[in-house]
């Protein structure tokens, strides 16, 4: 019986162990994913800091005129204590003085020689305490956590250069099929490009992760056994596609076999029915994507960039939405069926719209592509205006 596609993940996510945890630097980092709770060395803000450009005053209740006694800069700050009815002059990100428990905007102050009058006061405004975002020692980041550009302006302003993550994994990318050529290769008869392979690679980088293309593999068991065995004695992750439906030249469900372990073939998914998934003998995740380019394209936003984030260690999230469809949607009610489309607004509102047609040998969609539609399982179409679950891209 063919595998449901929450099946065929939560099996997948199951038999995938996170890689070992190295350190890394800041700048190393991006893209991978902590294998660390970080707590906060210190507390955020550092210091009590003005969050504006004004005055900080010691209050005086009822008092409408103080006197300028200094000024406190960021990085440069007033040395002395400031006492009730005096302010200094400060500017945003700069140490409140010592005395001071207020600041009011250069904006809202008349200013006489080194007089003020604030036109309003309100106690305690415009100040950021120290500690009041985060205290020294409270949780400042979470393990599973991807580093991205966020995460680096959060550790670097904590002080923190170094952390441990998961080992990036190594990819590979393997592609059999006699009618298989190069990008830079002239077109031949009945040849086509092996656009999978380059588009599998995106794919990974757009998951932080570098991926070597194979050389083409000719529809041939032992090359193909060959080229997974070497793939799986020197990668983390080996992902091939094509060859692996029911045909006379379909080879690399056999070769998954014999390699390794298969623990599913075939999945109630359209498109991506001949996936097939298991696991070298060293614990190697092993993916037999379906040779046609959406369905290749599918697999991997469903099943393929889990299984990497499981092997960093990451958070598994699902990026979907409820829209509704501004187009009929026609479904196979047999297999759960993914729809590429496009997020269009009509009046402010996001909706789906489908682009291209449903054929999983039509690459054509991609040009426009930032979403999948999900018709479930038993749905043979969703009319026009009703709400559909959206993954985001
Ligand atoms: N009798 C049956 N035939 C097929 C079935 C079935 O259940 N019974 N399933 C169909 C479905 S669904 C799919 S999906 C495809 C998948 O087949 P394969 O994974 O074996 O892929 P190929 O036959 O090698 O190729 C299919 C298609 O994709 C093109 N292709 C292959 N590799 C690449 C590549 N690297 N880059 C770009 N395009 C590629 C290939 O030329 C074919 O046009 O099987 C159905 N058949
Ligand atoms: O599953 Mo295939 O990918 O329907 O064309």
């Amino acid at each position: 019986m063919n595998l449901s596609v929450e099946e065929a993940l939560s099996r997948i996510v199951g038999k995938i162990e996170p890689l070992s945890v190295v350190r890394l630097g800041l700048m190393e980092s991006p893209g991978s994913v902590l294998a660390e709770d970080i707590l906060s060395p210190s507390d955020w803000p550092s210091f009590t800091q003005s969050a504006m450009d004004g005055y900080a005053l010691a209050h005086q209740g009822g008092a409408t005129e103080y006197n300028v006694v200094g000024e406190s800069a960021a990085g440069r700050g007033f040395d002395g204590a400031v006492k009730p009815g005096e302010c200094v002059r400060i500017f945003t990100g700069a140490r409140l003085p010592e005395g001071a428990d207020t600041v009011v905007l250069q904006e809202e102050v008349e200013r006489d020689g080194d007089l003020i009058r604030p036109q309003k006061l309100e106690v305690g405004a415009n100040i950021r305490f120290q500690g009041e975002n985060l205290a020294e020692g409270a949780a400042a980041l979470t393990r599973g956590t991807r580093i991205g550009a966020a995460q680096i302006g959060l550790l670097s302003a904590l002080r923190i250069s170094s952390l441990s993550v998961s080992r990036t994994p190594r990819a590979l990318i393997l592609s059999s099929g006699d009618e298989l050529q190069y990008v830079e290769e002239p077109a031949a008869p009945g040849k086509i490009v092996n656009s999978n392979a380059y588009m599998l690679a995106a794919l990974c980088n757009e998951s932080g992760i570098h991926a070597d293309i194979s050389p083409i593999l000719k529809d041939d068991f032992s090359t193909i056994e060959q080229a997974f065995r070497a793939g799986i004695a020197r990668y983390d992750i080996v992902i091939s596609s094509g060859g692996v439906s029911v045909g006379d030249h379909d080879h690399v469900q056999s070769v998954m076999q014999s390699v390794g372990e298969v623990d599913f073939w075939k999945i109630r998914m359209k498109p991506g029915k001949p996936l097939a998934f298991g696991l070298g003998p060293n614990g190697v995740p092993i993916f037999g994507l379906p040779g046609n380019p959406v369905s290749a394209f599918v697999c991997f936003q469903l099943f393929v960039r889990p299984a990497l984030a499981k092997l960093q260690g990451a958070e598994i999230s699902e990026r979907s939405v409820t829209l509704e469809t501004v187009e009929p949607l026609k479904s196979t009610p047999k297999r759960e069926h993914y729809i590429s489309g496009r997020i269009v607004t009509e009046e402010g509102v996001s909706k789906f719209m489908p682009v291209g047609s449903t054929s999983s040998g039509d690459i054509t969609a991609f040009g426009a592509i930032e979403a999948l539609a999900c018709v479930p399982e038993g749905v043979s179409s969703v009319e026009k205006g009703s709400e559909v679950k959206v993954l985001i891209l």
